[in-house]
């Protein structure tokens, strides 16, 4: 959806979109950006000019989001090697600060400013805000990487009700003063949960959930839980896919609507999903 098109052409995509507008306005859609999909300077402006056109038309957008080649970037500019197990960040002392400078400090502060270029009124909080997050040890041979344990809706939803767009960074807290290093869909999937959201939307760095079989890699538009369940013995959902469908599965049991899983690299790929009638990715749903 370019913004070149003619004033008539423009008035057009307005009037076929008014149908969606209505169907969204007033509900909380909770959007996790990160990963690849936010390295790319200008589709990252394009993505916050979205964010905008969606909170200017009444939608309650929460922006959650992750950093972790940030946070890769700067433990190689302090020397430190970064180190995976299961795709969690292995989190000594030193990498919880580093991972609450970027996160916490430089990506939500660069994010809250982007939105705010653009016209839209942004408030950056971590999820140490107003206990927002609260974790324990996942396990300890990670360090502070937190399982969720609690999410205190409340401070999110007062901002959504006076009317900001809130930018949450997935640092987590607990009750003796430690941060805690989350995976950021992991942790978007909880507070969608928490918000019980109309839409959650996970932006990655493939189409969606593809049926990658021999040479078909054609995108599955729709499915159902019980659907990824039979996708997943099939081997056809794996690899990095199993923990984002995860994701997906936990966040419509604690009541989210739908989640849409979508290439953040696509330009205007939100607007697609929510304001036209072919959409973007895959939607996930209960039944
Ligand atoms: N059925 C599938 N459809 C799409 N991607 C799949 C599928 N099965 C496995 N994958 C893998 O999952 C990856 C997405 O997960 P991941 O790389 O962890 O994403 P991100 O970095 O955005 O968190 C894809 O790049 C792909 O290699
Ligand atoms: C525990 C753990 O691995 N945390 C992630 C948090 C950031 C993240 O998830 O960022 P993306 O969304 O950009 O991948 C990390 O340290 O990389």
């Amino acid at each position: 959806m370019p913004y070149s098109y003619s004033n008539a052409e423009r008035a057009q995509i307005l009037v076929e979109a008014l149908p969606y507008i209505k169907k969204h306005s007033g509900k909380i859609v909770v959007i996790k950006y990160g990963g690849n999909a936010m390295i790319n300077e200008t589709l990252k402006q394009q993505v916050m000019e979205d964010i905008v056109l969606l909170w200017h038309v009444g939608v309650k957008i929460v922006l959650v989001h992750g950093g972790g080649p940030e946070i890769n970037d700067l433990m190689k500019r302090l020397g430190k090697k970064a180190e995976f197990v299961d795709g969690l960040r292995v989190t000594d002392k030193e990498t919880i600060d580093i991972v609450q400078m970027v996160l916490a400090g430089k990506v939500n502060n660069t994010l809250v400013n982007l939105l705010q270029m653009q016209g839209g009124n942004a408030l950056g909080l971590s999820g140490a805000d107003g206990h927002l997050i609260k974790c324990k040890i996942k396990d300890p041979r990670l360090g502070f990487v937190g399982e969720v344990t609690e999410v205190n809706e409340k401070p999110v939803l007062d901002l959504l009700e006076k009317g900001y767009i809130p930018v949450v960074s997935t640092v987590g807290c607990d009750d003796q003063g430690n941060a805690y290093n989350i995976n950021g869909d992991t942790a978007a999937a909880c507070i969608a949960g928490a918000l019980k959201a109309e839409t959650f939307i996970l932006m990655t760095d493939v189409p969606g959930i593809l049926r990658d079989k021999d040479d078909d890699k054609t995108l599955i538009p729709a499915v159902t839980v019980a659907e990824t369940k039979q996708l997943k013995e099939e081997g056809i959902i794996a690899g990095g896919m199993l923990p984002k469908v995860k994701c997906c599965e936990d966040a419509i049991e604690k009541g989210v609507n739908n989640v849409i899983i979508m290439d953040g690299r696509v330009p205007h790929s939100i607007l697609m999903e929510l304001l036209t009638d072919e959409g973007a990715g895959t939607m996930v749903t209960g039944e």
